[in-house]
C-alpha cells in the first residue's frame, strides 16, 4: 500500500542549521548537542598520504592472507588495553616496531591502538570520547587527537588495530586501521554487524561475555551479507548506506563469566561449530580478559599453551591477542599517574612482552 507523503515546509532548510546554532544546544529531551567536524573535514585536515594508504592496504592484505591460510605466520594483536597518553603510546610503538621486525618471519605483529572502550556499566570510555579524562567528554578534541595519534603510529610502519565501538568513529579513523575487533559486548548488536559488513579491513568478532560463541558465529554470517542501514556521509549528512558484505571475519575466543576457552577442547569445539556453519575456522585467542581472569601475568602461560597447540598441528589457530604496555599491571586514574601504565585492564610490562614474544 502506498502511504501518502506528509508535506513538510522547506524540510532541508529546517533540518540543517548552521554550526553556530548547533554549537551547544539544550534540546527538550535529556541531551545536549555539540557540533563535530565531518569525516571529510577531519580527514582533510589530517590527511593520509598515498604512501601510508598503500601501507595500510598492504597490511590488511597480509592479515587476510593469514586468515585464509596463504601465510602461516601467527597474527599477534598486541598493545595497551587503552591509550590515555599519546607520548607513551608512541614510545611503545617504537619499541614494538623493532621487536616486530625481529620476528617478522614467524609473526605479523599488529599494535592495539584502542581509542574507544566499551564499559560494563560506566567508566572512562577512551581517548576518543574524553581525552582530558575529566568526565566532561570532548569528542571534537578526541577525534583530532585520535587521528593525529593514528597517523603518528602508522608512520612507524606498524599495522594498527582498534575496537570499532561507535558506528561513526570508523568514518573518521578507519582509513588508518588494518584490523578491527567487534567486542564481546557488541558482537550481538545488529548495528555493529551492519558496520562490519561495510568495513574495508578484516574484523575479529569476540565471543560474548557469557563465553558462548553463537553470537559471534551469527555475527560473521550477518557481516558477510550486504545490508542497508542509516548512517552519515563523509560530508556529514544522513544517508542510507548499502554495504557489500565482509567475508574477512574470524572468531576471537576471550573466555566469559570467569570460564576460559583457550584449551584444546574449547578451540576444537569452536572450529567445529565454525565449519558446520560454513564459516572460516581460523580463530584468534585473546590471552587477556576472561581467559586470564584479568590477571595480566597469566597471559604468558596462555600464549605459550596456545602456541604449543599450534605447533602440535592445530593450524586453525591463526592468532593471539595480548594486552601489553610499557609498565606491568594497571593503576587507577588520578593525579600521580605512572608513565606507561594502563588505566583500564592490567597489561604485561615491556620486559615481559619482549621476552614472551621472543620465546614464542
Ligand atoms: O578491555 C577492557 C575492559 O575489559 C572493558 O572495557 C570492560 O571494562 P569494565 O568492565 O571495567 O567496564
Ligand atoms: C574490551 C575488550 O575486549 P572484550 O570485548 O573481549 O571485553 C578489549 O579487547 O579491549
Amino acid at each position: 500500500m502506498n502511504m501518502p507523503l506528509i508535506a513538510v515546509e522547506n524540510p532541508i532548510e529546517n533540518a540543517v542549521k548552521s554550526d553556530a546554532e548547533h554549537a551547544v544546544k539544550i534540546t527538550p529531551a535529556r541531551r545536549r548537542e555539540v557540533a563535530l567536524p565531518t569525516p571529510d573535514q577531519l580527514r582533510g585536515n589530517f590527511p593520509l598520504v598515498a604512501k601510508l594508504e598503500a601501507q595500510v592496504e598492504h597490511q590488511r592484505q597480509a592479515i587476510r592472507n593469514i586468515l585464509n591460510g596463504a601465510d602461516d605466520r601467527l597474527l599477534v594483536v598486541i598493545g595497551p588495553c587503552s591509550i590515555h597518553d599519546e607520548v607513551a603510546a608512541l614510545e611503545y610503538a617504537q619499541r614494538l616496531k623493532q621487536l616486530a621486525a625481529e620476528v617478522s618471519d614467524r609473526m605479523l605483529i599488529v599494535m592495539r591502538a584502542y581509542l574507544e572502550k566499551p564499559r560494563t556499566t560506566v567508566g572512562w570510555k577512551g581517548l576518543l570520547y574524553d581525552p582530558e579524562r575529566n568526565g566532561q567528554g570532548d569528542l571534537h578534541q578526541g577525534l583530532v587527537r585520535s587521528r593525529q595519534l593514528l597517523l603518528n603510529l602508522a608512520a612507524t610502519g606498524l599495522p594498527l588495530a582498534t575496537e570499532a565501538l561507535s558506528p561513526f568513529a570508523m568514518d573518521y579513523l578507519g582509513d588508518l586501521v588494518s584490523w578491527t575487533a567487534i567486542g564481546a559486548r557488541t558482537t550481538e548488536s545488529q548495528l555493529h554487524r551492519e558496520m562490519a559488513s561495510g568495513l574495508p579491513m578484516p574484523v575479529g568478532f569476540k565471543n560474548g561475555t557469557d563465553g558462548g560463541i553463537a553470537a559471534a558465529t551469527n555475527a560473521m554470517k550477518s557481516a558477510a551479507h550486504g545490508h542497508h542501514h542509516p548512517g552519515l556521509s563523509a560530508r556529514g549528512t544522513p544517508v542510507m548506506i548499502s554495504t557489500e558484505g565482509n567475508a574477512d571475519t574470524h572468531l576471537v575466543l576471550r573466555g566469559g563469566r570467569g570460564i576460559t576457552n583457550y584449551d584444546s577442547h574449547s578451540i576444537a569445539r569452536a572450529t567445529h561449530a565454525l565449519q558446520q556453519a560454513g564459516l572460516n575456522p581460523a580463530v584468534m585467542v585473546d590471552c587477556s580478559h576472561d581467559n586470564a581472569c584479568k590477571q595480566h601475568e597469566r597471559q604468558q602461560e596462555i600464549a605459550r599453551d596456545v602456541v604449543a597447540q599450534r605447533r602440535a598441528g592445530n593450524r586453525h589457530i591463526c592468532g593471539l591477542m595480548l594486552e601489553s604496555f610499557l609498565q606491568p599491571g594497571r593503576q587507577n586514574d588520578g593525579a600521580d599517574l605512572q608513565y606507561g601504565c594502563s588505566i583500564t585492564d592490567p597489561c604485561l610490562g615491556w620486559e615481559q612482552t619482549e621476552a614472551l614474544i621472543r620465546s614464542l
